[in-house]
């Protein structure tokens, strides 16, 4: 399931391939590869390889015509009481996407131990082709895929506000459906000699792509992976997922075993709960029934009211969901309810959608001044 393909006529500096593939064709060394990334990667406020001293001319040529630091740009931020972040930025093409970033504070544990750390929770596609029945992004349809530039530029935007120190795919799209460019971005972020964020600090969310997932499993087998599960068995999954009628639930729960066979990582349980849908009590006992050979945390996930005449699901209550979790505990599955973060921005999971039509005239986003917001 490739993208639709997007007419770019700027190239992107983090677009590594585009830049191994022009230098090679002129016969440059690869090290200069190297070299300009570390340069950018360290001098990445600066927002230029200008000042880069000791590079051949003919490849600093090379770069100057054809490469852009960035070939997107924010048009404004909105934060949430919680702190929660959420930029819309606007790619070369004119489409518009959403990145949010996340603070957790646990600096005031018990155990003295927390620290106050930031996630980005970045976009991999304009829209999504998958057209889950509960998610805002859904609705949008599949408007196209982000280059592996454009998945950095979300992380290097992110860097003028806060210090990154984990990344989610989470926000607008499958990933798993832009694989190439989501591992040629990850592979920057984790290298390293460049960004180098840590394996175990990204986290892969998919609604179960089956064929990739052991692609993912070869390739990032320190990263984690959530999987969007959300009912327990094929019926009612294929209800609120269309795509589960092909990605069976039964194929996708041996995936998963071999994935933790191969990699002996836990993975998260992403569960989103629907009033009356999948969050009573029969639903929560099948749950456990079917996670009980699987090593991993159900993150219990309230869901997140959309703006949308097609969508007319309801919230769970409180103490269904805390009747959930009981639950899961006599099946010794651990779970965690996820906090929802910026709800008052609509930047929480699955509430991420640009309405194209209104493009440059979303009277939601209050523009905060990005400089302020650095200073926090
Ligand atoms: C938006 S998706 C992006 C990643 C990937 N496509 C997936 O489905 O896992 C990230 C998570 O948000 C959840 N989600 C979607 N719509 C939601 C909503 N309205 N409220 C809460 N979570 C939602 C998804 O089920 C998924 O677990
Ligand atoms: S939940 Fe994930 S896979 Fe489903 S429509 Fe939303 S972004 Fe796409």
């Amino acid at each position: 399931m490739s993208s639709r393909k997007r007419k770019l006529e700027q190239n992107s500096i983090w677009d590594r391939t585009k830049v191994e593939n022009l230098f090679s064709k002129n016969e440059i060394k690869s090290i200069h590869i190297d070299k300009l990334y570390k340069y950018l990667v360290r001098n990445v406020k600066q927002k230029s390889w200008a000042n880069m001293k000791d590079y051949p001319k003919a490849a600093m040529k090379l770069l100057n015509e054809n490469f852009e630091f960035c070939t997107s740009k924010v048009l404004g931020a909105q934060e949430a009481e919680d702190g929660t972040t959420k930029l819309l930025v606007e790619l070369q093409d004119g489409s518009q996407i959403e990145e949010v970033i996340m603070y957790y504070d646990t600096r005031n544990n018990e155990k003295g131990t927390g620290r106050r750390r930031a996630t980005l929770c970045v976009s991999c596609q304009i829209g999504c082709q998958m057209a889950c029945t509960f998610c805002a992004t859904g609705t949008m349809g599949l408007k196209g895929s982000l280059t592996e530039g454009e998945i950095i530029e979300q992380f290097v935007h992110a860097l003028d506000i806060a210090d990154i120190s984990n990344i989610v795919f989470m926000g607008m799209g499958e990933p798993l459906n832009n694989y190439n460019n989501v591992k040629a971005a990850l592979k920057m972020l984790t290298d390293s000699r460049f960004f180098a964020l840590q394996n175990s600090h990204i986290t892969l969310s998919t609604v179960g792509v089956i064929p990739r997932i052991m692609t993912f499993a070869e390739d990032f087998p320190k990263c984690n992976l959530a999987l969007s599960l959300h009912a327990p068995n094929q019926e009612l999954r294929k209800r609120i997922i269309p795509t589960a009628k092909g990605y069976k639930l039964d194929k996708l729960m041996n995936t998963i075993k071999q994935y933790q066979e191969k990699t002996k990582n836990a993975i998260f349980i992403e569960y989103l709960l629907l009033h009356k849908i999948n969050d009573t009590e029969k639903e929560a006992r099948e749950l456990g029934e079917l996670l009980k050979d699987i090593k991993c945390t159900v993150n219990l996930i309230p869901w997140n009211s959309i703006e949308s005449p097609s969508i007319n699901y309801k919230s769970p209550l409180h103490e269904d969901i805390i009747k959930f979790k009981e639950i899961l505990k006599e099946y010794d599955i651990p779970s965690t309810i996820r906090q929802s973060k910026g709800n008052d921005i609509a930047g929480a999971c699955g509430q991420l959608v640009v309405d194209q039509s209104k493009q440059g005239k979303n009277k939601k986003i209050k523009i905060v001044d990005i400089e302020d917001l650095s200073k926090k």
